[in-house]
């Protein structure tokens, strides 16, 4: 920063005392001349100083802003390997890259050789990263015994038809497959558009068989988990024979078995270990019990054929957007709970709802129930389920599918 010039001078008054009086008021009314043109100078320059105070103050702000958003932008996760007088060798998760880094003084009280941590794009420590159940908790979820039954689910009924002949059959019935001399399917994959009761077939299977459902999101492991793809695969499956009967499901599987050529991003390499993983967990799964593997993906022409092989992901099912006769199904289903006026026309709403899925004919109906509370009515009537399709539909051209969520 560059200094201000010198303040001027303080005018000084130095009276002689043998000047007249009519002097003296010359003298004094000079003196006030100066020392008025001084003050007018301190006062712009006063003016001036707070302007640049106030410039710097934002510069400032926005440094700091800037500083922030660094500090919060990507980290990757690392595991300290040794700490040493000349600072800590940590180990990249992803690419393995042992690298000598800094630890500010602050931290390195907290950290000890293991620990988990995230480092910048310069290798610096930034913060620990808590205990790695931590992350297995966050990357999974896990419900006891979901709620779902097949009763909730409409219009997919070949669907549900298969998907328990996949799953179920295996579990319960296993001589039949012994008897007719094939292998049971190994894994399931539910492809389809979005919304369209994916989710639910696989919580409903778990249900069903009394079974803990455990899902991972594919997209997860390759946004949020950078650098723990492989292990949380890993974990995934230790998790699912401590649960035993469970159903693993892997939502957005296209994430991490995306085929190679698509992939441009620099986390390829990570990516690739991570399906890596996950095949040789399913290769190795035979002697795994009552474990069952569905995954779901709405970019099933993205998927790599390696995990479509026998004895990995070997059942595919189609899950597409129901039908006419789906949707009044589906709308029946969600609005089991809701108090409906005599004019609401199943029928109807299905024609009119042409290419909804299901999870969209679910936001319709609770748009409705909306309109009627707007309204102040405890019944739900066919207009409200017009109006409410205006709305939904209001930014979309006609046959568009809405997203939802
Ligand atoms: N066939 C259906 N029958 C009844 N409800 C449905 C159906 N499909 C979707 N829904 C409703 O939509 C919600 C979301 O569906 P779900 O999560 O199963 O879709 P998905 O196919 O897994 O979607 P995504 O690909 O976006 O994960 C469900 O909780 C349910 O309320």
């Amino acid at each position: 920063m560059s200094h201000s010039p010198s303040l001027p001078d303080r005018p000084r008054l130095n009276l002689d005392p043998e000047l007249t009086g009519e002097e003296r008021v010359a003298a004094l009314a000079e003196h006030l001349e100066d020392v008025t043109a001084v003050h007018d100078e301190l006062a712009a320059r006063l003016d001036e100083a707070r302007e640049n105070r106030e410039e710097l103050a934002e510069e400032a702000e926005q440094l700091q802003e800037e500083n922030e958003a660094l500090k919060t932008s990507s980290l990757y996760v690392a595991t300290i390997e040794e700490l040493t007088d000349d600072g800590a060798i940590v180990r990249q998760h992803g690419n393995n890259q042992e690298v000598l880094t800094d630890v500010a003084s602050a931290l390195r009280e907290e950290i000890d050789n293991g620990d988990r941590v995230a480092v910048n794009d310069s290798f610096s420590v930034q913060r620990t990263l808590s205990a790695e159940t931590d992350a297995r908790a966050q990357a999974m979820e896990v419900e006891e015994r979901p709620t779902v039954t097949y009763a909730d689910i409409g219009g997919i009924d070949d669907q549900v038809r298969e998907v328990r002949e996949a799953v179920e059959m295996p579990l319960i019935d296993p001589e039949r497959f012994d008897t007719v001399g094939i292998e049971p399917p190994t894994g399931v994959l539910l492809h389809g558009p979005p919304g369209t009761g994916k989710t639910m077939l696989a919580k409903a299977v778990a249900n069903e068989t009394d079974a803990t459902f455990i899902k991972m999101a594919g997209s997860e492991l390759v946004r949020k988990f950078i650098g723990e793809g492989a292990r949380l695969v890993r974990d995934l499956f230790e998790l699912a024979s401590e649960h035993e009967p469970a159903v693993i499901f892997i939502d957005e599987i296209d994430a991490v078995a995306a085929k190679r050529t698509d992939s441009k991003t620099s986390g390829d390499a990570e990516v690739q270990r991570t399906m890596m993983q996950l095949l040789s967990e399913m290769d190795g799964f035979e002697e795994r019990g009552d474990v069952s593997i569905i995954a779901a993906t709405n970019r099933y022409d993205m998927l790599d054929r390696a995990i479509l092989r026998p004895g990995r992901f070997d059942r595919l099912i189609e899950v597409p957007k129901p039908d006419i006769e789906g949707r009044e199904q589906i709308f029946a289903i969600h609005t089991r709970g809701m108090n409906l006026a005599d004019d609401v026309d199943f029928e109807a709403l299905a024609e009119m709802a042409e290419e909804f899925s299901g999870a969209e004919i679910e936001s319709l109906t609770t748009e409705a129930g909306m309109f009627a509370i707007r309204d102040e009515r405890t019944e739900v009537r066919m207009a409200d389920f017009e109006e409410a399709f205006e709305k939904v539909t209001e930014d979309e051209s006609p046959g568009t599918p809405i997203a939802f969520n």
